[in-house]
């Protein structure tokens, strides 16, 4: 069975990081462990607490899992601070990993911080260099950019300005046109921009929707996919758990981890 990692933070609430990462990875026949970078207090109302671990439990949780099991690939979420960031890297060059997913989580939907800003530096410098793919929504872009992005060329034009960092493949979640009628990604290798477009639904469900976009990305890729048959699942993937999206908590409810698989059961 092919093994996928995920470095990230840990949502109490089950909708987001570790939690939805491991279900993902589950729902994609992969078998999923996991270094939790800081565990949040956390519901589908927002964030009430954020506790990091420290740099010594990350390493430490990185050289259990590479030292006897290994990983065919792996993704990063919430990462905190600059320190973690950095050792995560050494540790991503000592162990040779390749197949490395960024989803570089900065704020969550409520407006909490994630990552702290003296962490973006880092980010860039140390871990977009080291990563196979990297997936912002468009506030990430725009904040790893550096540039404003109010329409699709915008996307474009970021994403170009993301790939000088070194990183192989961009890919910009377009979730955040809250006016479109489609939500449509945009993946860059470099030359060419590819588009990954799929239904827009209203719903206010969407917690976790780019942790588990990544992690689809990262099952597929431990798989043995390349990066745009991956894509393409990841974003089947997703668009089934927002479409089937569960209405629990009072506020933005959770994906629907297990729609995609049941559709395909259906079939
Ligand atoms: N309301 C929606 N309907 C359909 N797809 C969506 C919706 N919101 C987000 N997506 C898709 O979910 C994935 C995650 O995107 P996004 O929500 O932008 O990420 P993040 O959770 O990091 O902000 C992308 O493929 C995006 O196009
Ligand atoms: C621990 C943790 N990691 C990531 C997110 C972002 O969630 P989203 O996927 O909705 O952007 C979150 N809310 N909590």
């Amino acid at each position: 069975m092919k093994k996928a990692l995920t470095i990230a933070g840990s949502d109490c609430g089950g909708g987001a990081g570790i939690q939805a990462d491991l279900k993902t990875f589950q729902e994609l026949e992969v078998y999923g462990m996991s270094v939790i970078t800081a565990v949040t207090a956390q519901n589908t109302l927002g964030v009430q607490g954020v506790f990091p671990l420290g740099t010594e439990a990350v390493v430490r949780q990185i050289d259990s899992i590479a030292e006897d099991m290994g990983t065919d690939a792996l993704k990063t979420g919430m990462l905190f601070d600059s320190a973690i960031i950095e050792a995560i890297a050494e540790k991503i060059k000592e162990y040779h990993w390749e197949k490395t997913v960024v989803d570089p989580v900065m704020i969550a939907k409520g407006g909490e911080t994630l990552l702290q800003q003296e962490a973006i530096h880092a980010l860039k410098n140390k871990l977009l260099p080291l990563a196979f793919i990297v997936t912002p929504n468009i506030p990430e872009a725009e904040e790893l950019s550096g540039i404003k992005i109010h329409h699709f060329p915008d996307m474009k034009e970021a994403a170009r300005i993301i790939s000088d960092s070194g990183v192989r493949y961009v890919m910009i979640k377009g979730g955040h046109h809250e006016n479109s009628p489609v939500s449509r990604d945009l993946l860059f290798d470099g030359r060419n921009f590819y588009e990954y477009t799929a239904k827009r639904f209203v719903t206010k469900n969407t917690h976790g929707t780019g942790c588990t976009f990544s992690s689809a990305i990262t099952a597929e890729l431990a798989k043995g996919a390349d990066v745009f048959d991956a894509v393409a699942t990841a974003k089947d993937f997703i668009t089934a758990a927002i479409e089937d999206g569960i209405q629990i908590g009072n506020g933005h409810g959770p994906t629907n981890h297990w729609a995609y698989r049941k559709r395909s059961m259906v079939k």
